[in-house]
């Protein structure tokens, strides 16, 4: 076998595929750094987010492509560079994901938490904007009751800090129940001030709980920023699924890209044996019809409401439940479908 050198290992590497993308690492500019010594090589590979759902198969084909050209000992290293479009949505966001359901009470605030968290906690810069206007709920999630957003020398508001994300939610501008009475252009007008007047920084990933329903909120959302997408927040129940087709047909009509389908309270798991309490299959069933990914399901856990209702999701305070496994791996999901959309559909940076 021929003595190894970085060009060697590079042209191995070209033989490595992102499973996602299904073009090999060194076209897609995914190789930062290769380090030959005798047979012992490391190399460095920038993931298209932190939050790679294929992170461990990417890993095990660099080793075996590489192992093929007589390295006896590899190292492989990631980094993660998520992928903006060339024109960002707003100015230092690369992606922003609206969180939508049909109708209320399938866990759409509890699924945008959690995913928000679990995308930080992977190491991507996220925020959280509340734009549930009539019924605010991440400051229950986040304990975040009773505290103000100050405002910066600009005169933008400045997101809260909880669970490594920035969070904007309503409660923390007027009192509870004052926002019910909004219409319309105020509605309108609060919506642009919290995308263009709030002092988000950089982010990778601005997460938005929508209202329940095809409203008002989501019309001005498309109208005033480029959504990278949206997710549907289902429960397997039938009448659920038809109110969520609804809301996906919103986006349609909208022209905001649909991401994909994430299924909630899907079963009820006990000493290993899940009970599927309100039917099986409905999320996935949806995903396949309207031909969008179907990003996972989540059990119905005792663990999700109450780390909802005391301001430490479960995603946080039982990291290591099997609810906060569903709920990371929702995420990489996601995370994998905005790389496969961005790299598809969208000019590059
Ligand atoms: N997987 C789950 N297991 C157990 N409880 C859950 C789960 N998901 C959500 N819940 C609970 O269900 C209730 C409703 O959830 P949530 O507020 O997230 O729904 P929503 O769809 O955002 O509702 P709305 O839009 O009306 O605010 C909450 O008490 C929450 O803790």
């Amino acid at each position: 076998m021929s003595v190894l050198t970085e060009a060697l290992v590079l042209e191995a590497l070209k033989t490595v595929n992102d499973p996602e993308l299904h073009k090999d690492l060194v076209s897609l500019g995914m190789v930062e750094k290769i380090v030959v010594e005798g047979t012992r090589v490391a190399v460095k590979i920038n993931l298209t987010t932190p939050a790679c759902p294929l992170k461990e198969q990417i890993e095990g084909d660099v080793r075996s492509a590489i192992g093929k050209i007589g390295a006896t000992e590899i190292e492989v290293h990631f980094g993660a560079q998520v992928r903006a479009p060339q024109n960002l949505p707003l100015p230092g966001i690369k992606h922003i994901v609206a969180i939508a359901s049909g109708k209320g009470g399938v866990g759409k605030s509890t699924v945008a938490a959690n995913l928000a968290i679990a995308l930080a906690q992977e190491g991507a810069r996220v925020g959280l904007l509340d734009a549930d206007i009539y019924g605010p709920s991440q400051a229950q999630m986040f304990g975040t009751q009773g505290e103000k957003l100050r405002v910066d020398e600009q005169k933008r508001m400045v997101p809260l800090e909880r669970y490594g994300i920035k969070l904007i939610s309503i409660a923390n501008i007027v009192p509870p129940g004052q926002a019910m009475v909004w219409r319309g252009p105020i509605l309108h007008g609060t919506i642009k001030q919290f995308l263009q007047e709030v002092a988000w920084g950089d982010l990778d990933y601005l997460i938005i709980d929508l209202p329940p329903g095809t409203g008002d909120v989501q019309l001005s959302l498309s109208q005033l920023t480029r959504l990278s997408g949206g997710v549907i927040v289902t429960t397997p129940q039938d009448v659920a699924r038809i109110d969520a087709e609804r809301a996906l047909d919103m986006f349609k009509r909208v022209q905001v890209n649909i991401l994909g389908v994430i299924e909630n309270m899907s079963y009820f798991e006990q000493n290993g044996h899940k009970t599927h309490i309100f039917g099986q299959g409905g999320g996935r069933q949806m995903a396949e019809q309207y031909k969008t990914a179907f990003l996972g399901e989540i059990p119905i856990a005792l663990s999700v409401r109450e780390g909802g209702d005391s301001g430490v999701p479960v995603i946080v305070g039982a990291p290591q439940s099997p609810e906060a496994e569903a709920f990371r791996q929702a995420a990489r999901n996601l995370a994998g479908q905005l790389s496969v959309q961005s790299y598809l559909l969208l000019p590059m940076a």
